[in-house]
């Protein structure tokens, strides 16, 4: 292992590893992206290897597909699978209702489209994720690169009659060069501080010409499993209204984290 992990990478994985227990032999999974994700993934690998689990993937990004790949799950398409028993990611930020912000990975388009596509839908986080009021983290909308600053200044116009605080937006780059997401798409990022009615905010940014999905994840997820740094985890089910608490014996396995 290559040094001593954070305690905000142990929340992660602690989170990953007791939702990887969530999956069951023959499951079709979706499998999300991000840093938080990537350990879930991992853990699946290990089961897959070592434990002889047999799942099929359904990665959320041509990311998570290749780390997929290289920890031994099948991987298959959403539309070989139609559709999954379980999808399991990450999120920027979380409320009570288990509403999400997604996207800071810029995966948010197939993310939501595989979440939606499956019976279960459980985010992985530490706690530092969840919020009294979505968007404080920057709301990910994907616009499709033509015309995407007349897009761009029609959500600023949208923002300000529904009199939302913040009001700005960035085209999100990388370096010098726009972000383009797997689907060749921009993502304009708004900066908001807060989002009274996110339902409602879901609904009209997506009635957009040039909007191809927002960030928000409105009645998707089912559960969220946070993690801490010292090997604690709770489960909430908004669907069953159950919190429950768990530990993991934290053991740095070699194997797992020789990749970071
Ligand atoms: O939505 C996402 C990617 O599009 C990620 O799930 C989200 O950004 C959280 O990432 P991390 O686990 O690295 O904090």
């Amino acid at each position: 292992m290559s040094g001593e992990l954070s305690p905000i990478d142990k929340a992660k994985y602690v989170a990953a590893k007791t939702a990887a227990d969530l999956v069951e032999d023959g499951m079709r999974v979706g499998l999300g992206t991000g840093s938080t994700a990537a350990w879930l993934v991992r853990c699946l690998g290990e089961m897959v290897r070592e434990d002889g689990l047999k799942i099929r993937g359904v990665p959320t990004s041509t990311r998570t597909a290749e780390l997929a790949r290289e920890v031994g799950i099948e991987v298959i398409s959403l539309d070989e699978a139609r559709w999954l028993d379980l999808t399991i990611d990450g999120a920027d930020e979380f409320d009570a209702e288990l509403n999400l912000i997604k996207g800071g990975g810029g995966a948010l388009l197939q993310e939501k489209i595989v979440a939606t596509a499956s019976d279960q839908m459980a985010v992985i986080a530490d706690a530092a994720k969840e919020v009294s009021a979505l968007g404080h983290f920057p709301l990910p909308v994907e616009v499709v690169p033509f015309g995407w600053q007349t897009t761009q200044t029609l959500i600023e116009e949208l923002l300000i009659s529904m009199d939302v605080m913040g009001r700005k937006s960035s085209l999100r780059m990388t370096g010098q060069r726009p972000f383009i997401t797997d689907e060749g798409n921009y993502i304009i990022d708004l900066h908001l501080g807060r989002i009274g009615d996110p339902r409602q905010m879901a609904l009209v940014l997506n009635q957009m010409p040039g909007v191809v999905e927002n960030g928000l994840f409105i009645d998707i997820c089912d559960k969220v499993i946070i993690g801490y740094g010292d090997g604690r985890c709770e489960m909430r089910d908004i669907n069953e209204g159950t919190v429950s608490e768990t530990r993991l014996d934290f053991v740095e396995d070699d194997n797992l984290f020789s990749d970071i």
